[in-house]
């Protein structure tokens, strides 16, 4: 499969917008309509929500509180749907299913090959569901249809067939050891994994959690973010109808400090695996030290790195669509920078911007209210400390969380527009003069996470995929994912690897 770009959307060549204020349907979930138009009016996604409630033993129930909580639509605020909130008492519950469907269940004992069928069918069922999941997770997320229909809901197929393959082929090894013995090394399943997922990639978090968990034999507790509750539901729908036995996999939606915590500090619970912010990440760790001292993996926070040495790469940076990505730390040669400054400004200017289902979109809302005056705080914060604000800056529209793209130039490392990670469409451009500076620099971070480097020279992108200390490099490319390569960081992005537990470097053909 071709590498997926998470971040940009594959529709390049569709027709940009007709400001007529009509909606037309155009097919896939689309619709065509006006921009002004469709921020006052959201386009009704071609989608309803069929589950709601927790998922656990393969029943969907209701929370042991019988409390509720509503998921929300970034275009207008409005409620989608109210969702069972499950809490300790839940936690609870799906932790014993998964801890019977393990130890007494079918599943550890199938055979590899029956895991690997049920994961297949359940890849070819999304696939043939593939324009309904997509509408329900950009409905709730607030991602461009098109990015969810054409890159991220074939990118989950693609790392179910992935993991899938991999069920039987989990070898272990024999060894030649001293003295008249045989040895042997195993692979087992670590038993109940606990699982804990971010709201930017429900579906993607869902498949590098899940797809390798029960590929192995695991049994799942997953707790999904508070604020995308809805297209795990429906997928593990989709699951069971595949074959999955009951108490396999169970979904507990809900908040961090009342179900998040349950499941890091039970005592039956055999891992963790937890993507989200650093902040959480350091309380996840704790929770084990003080619970049975369960292994964790932590994909955490970190704002990209994006090196830019030479113009004459301009037009593949812009193919790769990187100027669109969120909160990049961009540093651009002296010599190329003010003609970087102008083009990047024009670029911004050009964004589409807004309803997720409308043709050719290029960026959504913000998730929700708090991420929206998060990013509009570190917009503040970046015209205080005496950046440049070169296009942007404020809100886009008047409802939901829009927010224009925006560049910052004359940006200094120790800004905090610089430092942090801004979760949202910012761009941030700092100068750099020789490569050993900006070496130095760019690993002067508490984060390490990915890093994008465009430039012809072979010795520069030979220096640089080493010298930077961030788990994945893309040269001349940037933000390719695909089923096959590991991702995780460096210093506080993280512990572990998704996939397989190396550092990668990635050279665009
Ligand atoms: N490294 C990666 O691969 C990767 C991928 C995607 C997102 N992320 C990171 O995720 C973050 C965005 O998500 P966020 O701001 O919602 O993060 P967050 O840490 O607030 O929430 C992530 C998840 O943790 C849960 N949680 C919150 N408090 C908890 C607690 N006390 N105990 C247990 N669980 C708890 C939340 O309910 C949610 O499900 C960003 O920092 C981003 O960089 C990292």
């Amino acid at each position: 499969m071709a590498s997926r770009r998470i971040s940009s959307l594959v529709s390049r060549s569709l027709p940009l917008l007709s400001r007529g204020g009509k909606q037309t349907y155009v097919g896939r979930g689309i619709y065509r309509y006006s921009t002004a138009a469709a921020l006052e009016d959201p386009i009704k996604p071609p989608v309803t929500v069929q589950y709601d409630k927790l998922l656990i033993n393969g029943q969907f129930v209701d929370a042991a509180s019988g409390k509720t909580f509503p998921t929300l639509d970034p275009r207008t605020g409005e409620v989608i749907a109210h969702v069972a909130e499950g809490d300790a008492e839940d936690i609870n519950r799906a932790v014993a299913a998964a801890r019977k469907a393990f130890d007494e269940g079918p599943w550890p004992k199938m055979t590899a090959y029956e895991r690997q069928r049920i994961l297949l069918r359940f890849a070819d069922l999304v696939e043939k569901h593939n324009d309904e999941i997509a509408a329900l997770e950009s409905w709730d997320s607030g991602k461009p249809f098109e990015q969810s229909a054409q890159v991220e809901i074939p990118m989950f197929v693609r790392l179910f067939r992935y993991y899938a393959g991999w069920a039987d082929k989990i070898h272990g090894l024999t060894i030649q050891a001293d003295g008249p013995h045989h040895v042997q090394t195993l692979h087992e399943p670590i038993g109940v994994a606990g699982q804990i997922i971010p709201w930017n990639f429900p579906l993607v978090m869902f498949g590098w959690k899940v797809g390798p968990a029960l590929a192995c034999g695991n049994t799942v507790v997953l707790k999904t973010a508070e604020q995308t509750p809805l297209s795990a539901l429906l997928v593990s729908k989709l699951l069971h109808e595949a074959g999955l036995p009951d108490g396999v996999l169970n979904i507990v939606s809900g908040f961090g400090p009342t179900a998040g915590a349950a499941l890091c500090r039970h005592m039956d619970v055999d891992k963790i695996a937890f993507t989200g912010s650093t902040e959480t990440g350091k309380i996840v760790l704790e929770s084990s030290a003080k619970s049975n001292l369960k292994p964790v993996t932590l994909e955490l926070g970190g704002n990209h790195l994006l090196l830019f040495v030479r113009m004459l790469m301009w037009t593949k940076l812009l193919s790769w669509h990187t100027l669109l990505y969120f909160s990049i730390r961009t540093y651009v040669h002296e010599k190329v920078y003010d003609e970087f400054i102008e083009k990047a400004k024009a670029r911004a200017l050009k964004r589409v911007v807004g309803d997720p289902f409308k043709a050719g979109i290029e960026q959504g809302p913000q998730i929700d209210a708090e991420q929206f005056e998060k990013i509009l705080k570190y917009i503040r914060s970046g015209k205080e400390s005496g950046a440049t604000l070169e296009t942007g800056g404020d809100r886009f529209g008047t409802k939901g969380y829009y927010i224009q793209p925006t560049v910052f130039s004359n940006v200094k490392d120790d800004m905090l527009i610089a430092m942090d990670e801004i979760f949202g469409p910012v761009q941030t451009v700092l100068k750099f003069k020789d490569l050993g500076e900006v070496i130095q620099r760019a690993n002067n971070t508490r984060y390490g996470l990915a890093a994008g480097v465009f430039t012809q020279n072979l010795d520069t992108a030979n220096t640089l995929m080493r010298a930077l200390r961030v788990g994945t490099v893309w040269i001349n490319c940037f933000d390719t994912f695909d089923a096959t390569i590991p991702f995780g960081g460096y210093k506080m992005s993280g512990i572990g690897r998704e996939k397989e537990n190396t550092v990668s470097r990635i050279t665009c053909k």
